[in-house]
């Protein structure tokens, strides 16, 4: 990248989380305005580098080295910033258009572009498919903290729906639960995914040659609807059109799309001498969420256990740092601040806002077991937390391409063959000053929970979810 030769007309507006503005080819440009306060000059400019630091030394040796990218920062000259923000605003979704983009600190983060395949790969004319999955909590809290005993059986995603709807975020419920995806069963799998496709919100996203082609209609500038999706999966999947007796060719498409992704999930195991790979059972909770649509006379062999090495593995044992539940971690957070008021100075030392680094880390994983009652604990503890909350907000980009007979990393799938990468991205820090407002949010989303579940629901809420029960149609 020549930096001083670099024009605004060159890139492309690529997508946008609450962070992060993405252009193409890739450039992260970081939106300081969720820093809650104004920023100093000094937070500006820490701040691309705590992401990559963050990524490097804490989320890549707890996730796996093949499945985190950690990018690289890059210096901007401050006029093209300027010009890009121009350039980029039209297309943002009016959702997000409440963040400024920062063009003042020149900053970014140059990341691989992850829906596209190396190019080695794209010798067929049938441009990489990439999902992107942000799975979220994939397990029930067992803290022995909890107060309230709704948290044990059904997750935090299925009851923050609720409060989604009712604060208008989103218009209908989804119907896909976490636990499902985080499974290891194919079958509960397969219907968390079906669910996800059918009300993507935020959790799913689908491009093909890097363009987004499905997602919740916020973002998509025209959104496509599931048989559009089919038309351009159709190329991928030719046998598929003769399936079903040619009634309901589109459900066969879907079918083996679905049957990728859960394929792609499910890889990266270790095999054992059967040559099937080792199962890991990481939850201490119970497996299955009240609120799931899966059916319950199915559950018997629904919860299977995952691939040690499998992506989903990998996220879920670092949500699962989170073990006292922001319920215990509300009074440890308490106790650091009490201490930091005492002796401000040692905010420093317990590297409260990094930096990331070797030493940090150390203190994620060294962090002792009981409770000793002393600031050491509290802060080891509250950097777990951080970290677990990192991996339930991440996202999983899974990208496919057709391949050819013996290519290396393919989905084992009788036909057709598919080469594939499968990262994980979205993996930046998540504030200490945060913690108090986890801890309303938590008890605002049970109580709401509570409310809308225990009392009659209003008639339009068994309308909406009515609506949302959408069938895949023959096309
Ligand atoms: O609290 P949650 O579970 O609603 O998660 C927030 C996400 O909402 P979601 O529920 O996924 O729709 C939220 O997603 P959206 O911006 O709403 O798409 C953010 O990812 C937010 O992270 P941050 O504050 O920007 O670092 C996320 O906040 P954190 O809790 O991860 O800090
Ligand atoms: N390396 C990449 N390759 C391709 N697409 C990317 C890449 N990084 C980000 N994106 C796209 O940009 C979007 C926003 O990026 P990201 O999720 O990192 O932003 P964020 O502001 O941190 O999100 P959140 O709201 O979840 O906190 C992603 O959902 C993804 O579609």
């Amino acid at each position: 990248m020549e930096l001083d030769k670099m024009d605004e007309n060159d890139w492309k507006y690529h997508g946008e989380g609450n962070k992060s503005l993405v252009v193409s080819h890739f450039l992260a440009e970081n939106n300081l305005n969720s820093i809650k306060s104004e920023p100093t000059a000094e937070q500006a400019f820490r701040h691309i580098p705590n992401i990559v630091d963050y990524s490097k030394y804490v989320m890549k040796p707890l996730l796996g080295e093949k499945y985190v990218h950690s990018g690289e920062v890059v210096k901007l000259p401050l006029d093209f910033v300027r010009q890009l923000s121009l350039k980029v605003q039209q297309e943002r979704p009016e959702l997000r258009c409440d963040k400024v983009m920062d063009t003042f600190s020149g900053c970014g983060l140059c990341l691989p572009n992850l829906t596209q395949l190396p190019l080695h790969h794209l010798r067929d004319h049938r441009p990489p498919i990439c999902v992107e999955i942000k799975p979220k909590c994939g397990f029930l809290p067992f803290s022995r903290n909890i107060t309230k005993e709704c948290k044990r059986k059904v997750c935090r995603f299925c009851m923050h729906q609720h409060y989604k709807l009712a604060n208008g975020k989103w218009k209908r419920l989804s119907r896909y639960c976490p636990l499902d995806l985080f499974s290891g069963s194919k079958q509960r799998m397969y219907v968390a995914l079906k669910n996800l496709l059918e009300e993507p919100q935020n959790n799913l996203k689908i491009f093909k040659g890097g363009e987004l082609i499905f997602s919740c209609k916020d973002d998509a500038k025209q959104q496509l609807e599931l048989n559009d999706l089919i038309q351009h999966l159709r190329p991928y999947f030719p046998h598929s059109n003769g399936l079903y007796n040619g009634h309901q060719p589109g459900k066969a498409v879907l079918n083996e799309f679905i049957q990728v992704i859960c394929s792609a999930l499910l890889s990266g195991g270790d095999s054992n001498r059967s040559g099937e790979p080792r199962k890991v059972h990481l939850s201490e909770s119970k497996p299955h969420c009240e609120a799931s649509p899966f059916p319950r006379d199915l559950l018997r062999n629904g919860n299977q256990g995952l691939p040690k090495d499998s992506v989903l593995a990998k996220i879920l044992q670092v949500q699962m740092l989170d073990n006292l539940d922001i319920e215990g971690i509300y009074p440890l957070y308490k106790r650091v601040e009490q201490y930091l008021e005492e002796f401000p100075r040692e905010r420093n030392r317990l590297q409260i806002d990094g930096p990331y680094n070797e030493s940090f880390m150390d203190t994620v994983k060294n962090c002792p077991a009981e409770d000793d009652g002393s600031v050491e604990y509290a802060v080891g503890k509250v950097h777990q937390y951080r970290v677990a909350m990192t991996a339930k907000d991440c996202s999983i980009m899974i990208t496919f391409a057709p391949c050819e007979e013996n290519e290396e990393h393919q989905l084992n799938l009788e036909k057709p063959r598919f080469t594939y990468s499968v990262s994980i991205l979205d993996l930046d820090p998540k504030p200490y000053e945060g913690i108090p407002h986890q801890h309303k949010l938590d008890t605002k989303i049970v109580n709401y929970y509570l409310r809308s579940t225990q009392a009659p629901p209003p008639s339009s809420l068994y309308k909406e979810r009515q609506e949302c029960t959408l069938l895949f149609h023959a096309v």
